[in-house]
């Protein structure tokens, strides 16, 4: 007997394996390596789970709502609800602190896999198997030690119907949990959607039903079409058309006729079998008649007469601003309004793109995409044809029919260049042209296509240092910087202590019973945050996920590695009561320098392990490679 999973992908959709025969099958595997099962399993490394986590963000992201509704829900009836990956690593728990210490001591934590291979018939380990929601009670558990639990798992598919998590409510066994499995299945169900809903918006989305009442549902259809051809879909689509996941690639007139004429309304279509539906199409997360380009929208010159707590926020949660900040967003989105670029300095983490995504929130361009590209990361190779596009064939590996290119796909929305600092000289030249003449010529082609959008680049990098290294053009960051915000850093934020608090709540700190210690929080208060938000964030989730439930946090339970010193030297004489500083106020050079001196520290002090230090930064490995690859070139540079 193995543990090769059946391949999903062409398996016809089950809504509920029989429980029963499931088990039994689950048994049978197990018993042939029951001497291999992990009775005490120790939980990953933190730096491990960060890490898992950082590579699950959109799915635990997406997941967020059903998980905050179904703690609440469950934690009445002494339950936990649980997120895993593909693997049944448990990347989340919510709910009962009474039932997270008693689930604790059978290892069903974060950071623990529930693969059925290592821990035996479980809900889980089996859902992921055969890839169907399951309930294992008490004594279904192939290891004696987890029959305290009743357990509800379903799988999360994604939109090309592969499981890539599993939703889990756990129980004690004493207890039936009747509508546990149901509750499981339809938070997983959700979840699934809201991945297809958020999809990218230059694919079309057909949602259909057989009344319209459903079409809001979770048993809606969905499914994904890009070019004429489906790309993504959901169980319910595929129950619906009466198909399985064979579904994907083929044309979408295979499938439904009169789709393509639904542009914005609620209309009948027709299944290939003659069925009756109703059906609506939208473009990526709006629908298509939300989308009208502002670029005839009156441009407003003066400052918008909004108070700083009526700003809108965005469809998708961000982060509240902190006070200063949203001043200076009102500068911004006047400025940008107005027709200037807006460029966005600050130390890595501080905030720039989720300052980037409130600008596009509030300004004339909200209707359009938000376009975000990260110059630093693209490789070299591929920039300028992701940038410009181009026409089918252009190069080997091409697309037979060409790319329109990001610039392209920003049109009537907001180009968001994220470490701009980064972007490789030749291309900077090219990237000008463009912002310039507003038109981008593809790879290939003779043809110029106008474009229309709201420009924002970031950088933690000091470009007019970069400049003067003959690493940066001038008239390019001319072109970038009509209007120019630093954003300071967390350590700088007004009444932090308070701020701190809020976000270990938050992110479920109190839910769990925990709390933090008055030294604890004078070490959180005083640490000088080099990786700002996203350390702080990183750290305290890390925290609220690795500490028992219910304890009292002290401060020598703090990641911090030896980082006591605190408080890095802030280079600036600026006010360190401003949370946003007008440009020009901070001699930008000691950014990077800053970044560098806090980048070489933290590595040193984490004894060069640089598992360990990106995780103390709070930021990804390969971002903390690029950096010190950066700093080698440097320190190897001529003179
Ligand atoms: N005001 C805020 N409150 C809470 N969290 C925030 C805030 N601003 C940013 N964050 C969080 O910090 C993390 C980093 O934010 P963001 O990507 O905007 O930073 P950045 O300055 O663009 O970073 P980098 O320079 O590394 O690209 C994100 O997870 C974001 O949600």
């Amino acid at each position: 007997m193995n543990f090769l999973r059946p391949t999903a992908s062409h398996a016809r959709p089950e809504r509920l394996v029989t429980q029963s025969s499931s088990i039994k099958r689950s048994w049978e595997r197990c018993a042939d390596v029951s001497y291999d099962l992990h009775t005490d399993p120790d939980p990953m490394l933190l730096a491990d789970l960060q890490l898992r986590r950082e590579q699950h963000a959109h799915l635990l992201e997406l997941a967020q709502p059903e998980l905050e509704t179904l703690a609440g829900l469950v934690a009445s009836a002494k339950s936990v609800v649980l997120l895993a990956d593909a693997a049944g690593v448990i990347l989340q728990e919510a709910g009962s602190t009474e039932f997270l210490h008693k689930a604790e001591r059978v290892a069903l934590r974060p950071g623990v896999s529930w693969a059925e291979s290592l821990r035996g018939t479980n809900a889980i380990g089996t859902a992921l198997f055969e890839g169907a929601p399951i309930r294992v009670h008490g004594s279904e558990h192939f290891l004696s030690c987890n029959r305290i639990l009743s357990c509800h798992a379903a799988p999360i598919r994604s939109p090309r119907g592969d499981v890539i998590g599993v939703l889990d409510i756990s129980g004690d066994a004493a207890t039936l949990h009747a509508y546990a499995l149901g509750l499981a299945s339809l938070c997983a169900t959700q979840i699934a959607n809201r991945l297809l809903d958020y999809t990218d918006h230059r694919l079309h989305r057909l949602v259909f039903q057989r009344q319209t009442s459903l079409l809001d549902s979770a048993e809606r259809a969905i499914v994904l079409i890009e070019h004429d051809r489906i790309v993504g879909a959901n169980e319910a689509a595929l129950h619906l058309l009466d198909t399985d996941w064979r579904l994907l690639d083929s044309p979408v007139d295979d499938w439904v006729d009169g789709w393509s004429s639904l542009a914005g309304r609620t209309d009948g279509i027709r299944t290939r079998s003659g069925q009756a539906l109703v059906g609506q199409l939208h473009r990526g997360q709006e629908s298509l008649t939300a989308q009208a380009s502002p670029q005839h929208a009156r441009p407003r010159a003066t400052p918008l007469p909004v108070a700083p707590q009526h700003i809108r926020t965005a469809s998708a949660p961000l982060p509240e601003l902190e006070d200063t900040a949203k001043q200076a967003l009102l500068q911004a989105v006047a400025a940008m309004d107005g027709g200037m670029a807006v460029l966005l300095q600050g130390e890595t983490g501080a905030g720039k793109e989720i300052f980037a995504r409130h600008l596009h929130a509030n300004s004339a361009w909200h209707r359009g995409p938000f376009v975000a590209i990260n110059c630093g990361a693209l490789p070299e190779s591929l920039i300028e044809s992701e940038l410009f596009g181009y026409e089918g064939g252009a190069f080997t590996g091409a697309r037979r029919e060409g790319a329109q290119g990001r610039l392209r796909e920003a049109q009537g929305g907001m180009l968001f260049l994220d470490e701009i600092g980064d972007m490789p000289l030749a291309l900077q030249t090219r990237l000008l042209r463009a912002l310039q003449e507003r038109e981008v010529q593809p790879l290939g082609s003779d043809k110029r296509v106008p474009v229309h959008f709201g420009l924002t680049s970031a950088s933690n990098r000091d470009l007019s240092t970069l400049i003067t290294q003959g690493l940066f053009r001038a008239d390019l960051y001319y072109r970038l910087q009509d209007y120019t915000i630093t954003l300071s850093p967390l350590r700088e934020r007004p009444r932090l202590r308070e701020f701190l608090c809020a976000e270990f709540k938050r992110l479920g700190g109190t839910e769990r019973g925990m709390t933090l210690s008055d030294a604890a929080l004078d070490a959180l208060e005083a640490y000088g945050w080099p990786g700002n938000y996203r350390q702080m964030q990183s750290l305290l989730r890390s925290l609220v996920v690795l500490q028992p439930a219910g304890s009292l946090i002290r401060r020598e339970d703090l990641p911090l590695a030896q980082t006591d010193s605190v408080r890095a030297p802030i280079a600036s004489e600026a006010d360190s009561a401003m949370a946003v500083v007008p440009s020009g106020d901070v001699p930008a050079a000691t950014l990077r320098d800053m970044t560098e001196r806090t980048i070489e520290q933290v590595v040193r002090e984490c004894g060069y392990n640089v598992s360990q230090a990106a995780t103390v930064l709070g930021v990804h490995r390969s971002t903390l490679y690029r950096h010190l690859a950066r700093l080698k070139s440097r320190d190897s540079g001529p003179g």
